[in-house]
């Protein structure tokens, strides 16, 4: 589905135009309805490897390789060609909300907008449409989160409706880029859970950018594990938990609970956010729907901004 062969990126110097190579010729592929997360700590390309499939790379780099998704090489292909393939098949959710959504308009123009504009589905049919999407994410009260503007929304609430508006494109590949850093702790659990089932719902593959080991071993199929802009192992996550083949890789399991100093209230936040996507992923398992995500936070559900 994706195949990414020998990506290298390098960026210039606006000033001095002394060029840094900052990834080093990666190479990985994500199949169809397949989860990869790239997982590495800050700096190590994880973003850039997004933005160079999505075509966002800074301003004056240079992007060599392959990156071909389903026969179409991004890197390569024509402007129309590519401007098709990158707004129909790819859907990025990223860290903060609040930059994919218009902070002038409400919630049904992004979505609505989304559907009539790009795929000239009705507009009475969008908006319909639109309702029962903001359902599918776990939100109950659809009108009033339709007619509301994004700063009268919490951050979970938007997450959501951005995670919806991703799906409403029905894309062939999902790029979450840490899609809930931004987010409490509680909400965190909730949103991973829902983007877990949903991408699974619709069958769709999606690439997972995190700082989080466990997390990614929890919605993710196989990891790969990078640092300094290079690819240094991909594995599933038991591969890479009870076999790493780099020392890196073993330092950053190690070093996980020391990240913070024992009693640190992060880490219990962390552990705390780790449980609770980890026993939120467990149910929706166990029961196929998100029921109990759901009901599992009322403050979202009101959608007022903490
Ligand atoms: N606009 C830019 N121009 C030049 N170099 C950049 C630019 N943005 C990031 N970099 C560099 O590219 C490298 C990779 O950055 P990238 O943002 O991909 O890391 P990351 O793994 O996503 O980190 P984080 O988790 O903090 O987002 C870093 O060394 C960073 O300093």
């Amino acid at each position: 589905m994706l195949r990414i062969e020998n990506l290298v990126l390098t960026v210039s110097d606006p000033d001095t135009g002394a060029e840094t190579e900052i990834l080093h010729g990666n190479s990985f592929s994500v199949a169809q309805g397949e989860a990869v997360g790239l997982v590495g700590e800050s700096g190590s390309g994880k973003s850039m490897t997004l933005k160079c499939i999505l075509g966002i790379e800074p301003g004056g780099a240079r992007v060599e390789g392959v990156v071909d998704l389903d026969g179409v090489d991004l890197l390569r292909a024509s402007g129309e060609e590519l401007r098709r393939t990158r707004a129909d098949d790819l859907a990025l959710i990223a860290q903060n909300p609040h930059g994919s959504l218009n902070p002038v308009l409400p919630i049904e123009r992004f979505l609505v907008e989304g559907m009539t504009d790009a795929r000239g589905v009705p507009q009475a049919e969008a908006r319909s449409r639109a309702a029962r999407l903001l359902a599918d994410v776990g939100i109950t009260d659809t009108e009033r989160v339709l007619k509301s503007y994004p700063h009268q929304l919490s951050g979970g609430m938007l997450q959501r409706v951005v995670i919806a508006g991703a799906i409403s494109g029905d894309p062939k590949l999902l790029l979450a880029d840490e899609p809930t850093t931004a987010l409490d702790v509680t909400t965190q659990a909730e949103v991973v859970a829902i983007l877990d089932e949903k991408r699974r719902e619709h069958g769709l593959s999606m690439i997972f950018v995190t700082h989080d080991l466990d997390l990614a071993a929890a919605v993710c199929d196989r990891l790969a594990v990078m640092k300094d802009g290079e690819i240094l192992e991909i594995g599933t996550p038991e591969e890479i938990r009870d076999r790493p083949q780099h020392e890196y890789t073993r330092a950053l399991m190690d070093a996980r609970p020391m990240l913070y100093p024992p009693g640190h209230e992060a880490a219990a936040a962390a552990e705390a956010a780790r449980e609770a996507s980890a026993a939120a992923l467990a149910e929706e398992a166990g029961t196929g729907a998100a029921g109990g995500v759901r009901g599992a936070d009322p403050a979202q559900q009101e959608g007022a901004e903490s």
